[in-house]
């Protein structure tokens, strides 16, 4: 196994996750958008009209606006605050030179279901003020094949609980699954994944799409997205970027989700698991990643890129030394 571990943030009681979450969101906005987690920086660059020429000069020459750095590095990436010279003066002190408008700059972020979407919804509502929602495009990690205005629907609750609700002129772009398509969840597979080739793999051919973060839950079963435990030929797809799965074992039966290379292959990925009802399922991906449980597979398949937020409750079965083991960080440290 790896010897790069998940980032662990816990806490005593799953009050102040929502508020945790949502500062992990805007700094991956942040570090995608501007380069910085500096918010006077992240500021200034949002109200200059050179925003974008900044932010496009830094991301490319650096390299680092996309690597997969872990928190301590990404920190030391940020943009210096030098370059903000004044207006079109590097820290050169030379023009910036005009550069030819390149593609938009956008934050591609996938979202699963369940209590995730009211963490967001408590987290990130009253935040406004720091989120571009303009420059967001809002993916599913998964959906359940259900008309959007079912409870069961993982956009539905989305739009009915963030989307709906926002109150900025500007609204992110969301991607949602074609509702006609329901009761063919192939088709409906195949459709949502011709979205993300149209909207990835465009202008170049690439192999996965790359999400700038991916928040996931994990069900007490071990699901993740719709990934189930023991779904073999699921787990070990390689080719298809988003796939059908027939027959769940409860709620809806029909569902699609993103496939684990997609899923590893993010910037970040991110899991949100709170409750008692988690405790086993912790246990067993915490002290048994030889078992190969779905997100045991993306601990490893994106290790240095993973961060798990966790209240005691689901860590209670964890031994000590397991947590020790782990990189346990308390909530003053980045969150990134
Ligand atoms: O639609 C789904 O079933 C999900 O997207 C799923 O992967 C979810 O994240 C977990 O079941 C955890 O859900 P809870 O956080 O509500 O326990």
């Amino acid at each position: 196994m790896t010897t790069t571990v998940p980032l662990i943030y816990s806490f005593p009681e799953f009050e102040g996750v929502a508020d945790a979450v949502a500062d992990h969101v805007i700094s991956a906005q942040n570090l995608t958008l501007y380069n910085t987690l500096d918010k006077a920086i992240v500021q200034k660059l949002r109200n200059s009209p050179l925003s974008t020429v900044l932010t496009e000069m830094v991301s490319s020459s650096s390299i680092l606006l996309h690597s997969r750095s872990n928190s301590a590095s990404s920190k030391a990436d940020t943009l210096n605050n030098s370059t903000l010279g004044g207006p079109g003066t590097p820290a050169s002190g030379r023009r910036v030179p005009k550069l030819k408008k390149k593609s938009e700059v956008r934050f591609k972020i996938a979202l699963s279901g369940g209590s995730l979407i009211k963490i967001l919804h408590q987290g990130l509502l009253s935040r406004e003020s720091e989120i571009d929602w303009g420059k967001w495009d809002i993916y599913f990690a998964d959906e359940r094949l259900v008309p959007f205005d079912s409870p069961d629907s993982n956009y539905g609750s989305a739009k009915r609980e963030i989307f709906d609700l926002i109150q900025s002129e500007v609204k992110p772009r969301v991607y949602h699954i074609d509702e006609l398509l329901i009761d063919d969840p192939q088709e409906c597979a195949d459709s949502y994944e011709k979205i993300l080739i149209d909207n990835f793999a465009k202008k170049d051919s690439v192999k996965l799409p790359m999400f700038d973060l991916l928040l996931l839950g994990c069900a007490p079963d071990g699901h993740i997205a719709l990934l189930f435990p023991n779904h073999g030929e699921q787990l070990r797809e390689k080719l298809a970027w988003c796939m059908p799965v027939l027959k769940a074992p409860m709620g809806p039966e029909n569902r699609i989700t993103l496939s684990i290379p997609v899923i590893c292959h993010a910037h970040r990925v991110t899991f949100v698991v709170e409750g008692l009802t988690k405790a086993p399922i912790m246990r067993i991906i915490m002290e048994r990643p030889e078992k190969g449980l779905p997100s045991s597979i993306v601990n490893e398949g994106a290790a240095g890129r993973v961060t798990w937020f966790v209240d005691d409750d689901a860590l209670k079965d964890c031994y000590d030394s397991t947590k020790k083991k782990y990189k346990f960080l308390s909530i003053d440290e980045p969150i990134i």
